[in-house]
């Protein structure tokens, strides 16, 4: 028995990414997002994603100057820095999460925090100038906040789109109002796979 369907996977993500600039109205986003928006859009599968989408004024431009001046990609989630296509990245840049760190536990402990936010206690100077991504921990994005608020330093460009009920839909309104260059899915939606795809669409403009 065989299925009559794609085999070509160039040609699926051909197909795909056409799909996408039909269905979806992206007329209402500058180019360079709706480039990344595209990207996001086919790791969720759900077009109407881009009514939710927000930026700050040039944060594609920074965020990718920054990846090609050798900035580290700081993830919340193993399944974010998995997520990341290394040979996409321009300058063999280092993707770090330091969830699973042995000290993370304590740290959070100590903090009386999750362990998602606490981890971002590790990053250290990696932070600056950094792109961040946060894809699955609210805790971690507001954390992120505070660390900067508290005078960390300041990342490049903060990729944030936690999901979830808890805290989701008012982390990313923080990180919107902040004075952070930012790119976020504003609601419930979000996750470590469309987080990983818009770093992918950031690191580079090939499909
Ligand atoms: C409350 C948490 C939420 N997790 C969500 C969704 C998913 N999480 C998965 C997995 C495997 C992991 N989630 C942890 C990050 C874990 N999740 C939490 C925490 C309890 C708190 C985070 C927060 O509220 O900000 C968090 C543990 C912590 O102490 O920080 C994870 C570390 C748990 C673990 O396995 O130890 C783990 C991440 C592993 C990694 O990648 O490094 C899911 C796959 C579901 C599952 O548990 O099987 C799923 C993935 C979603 C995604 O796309 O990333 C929510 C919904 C985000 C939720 C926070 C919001 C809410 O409404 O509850």
């Amino acid at each position: 028995m065989s299925y009559e369907y794609e085999h070509d996977g160039a040609e699926i993500y051909r197909q795909s990414f056409a799909t996408i600039r039909r269905e979806a109205a992206l007329d209402r986003l500058p180019a360079d997002v709706a480039q990344v928006t595209v990207r996001m859009i086919h790791a969720c599968g759900q077009v109407d994603l881009v009514d939710d989408v927000a930026w700050s004024e040039g944060v594609v431009g920074k965020a990718r100057a920054a990846l090609e001046r050798g900035a580290p990609v700081l993830c919340d989630a193993q399944m974010v820095a998995a997520g990341v296509t290394r040979k996409r990245l321009p300058a063999y840049n280092e993707v770090v999460c330091t969830l699973n760190d042995p000290r993370t536990p304590d740290l959070a402990a100590a903090l009386g925090t999750t362990r998602t936010a606490a981890a971002l206690q590790l990053w250290g100077d990696k932070l600056d100038g950094a792109v961040v991504a946060i894809g699955n921990a609210p805790t971690a994005l507001f954390h992120l906040l505070e660390m900067v608020a508290a005078g960390a330093p300041r990342p490049a460009a903060v990729v944030g789109i936690p999901v979830g009920f808890i805290g989701a839909v008012e982390s990313k309104d923080a990180l919107a109002a902040s004075d952070l260059d930012f790119l976020v899915v504003r609601g419930r939606r979000g996750g470590s796979a469309i987080t990983a795809a818009a770093v992918n669409a950031l690191a580079s403009t090939a499909e």
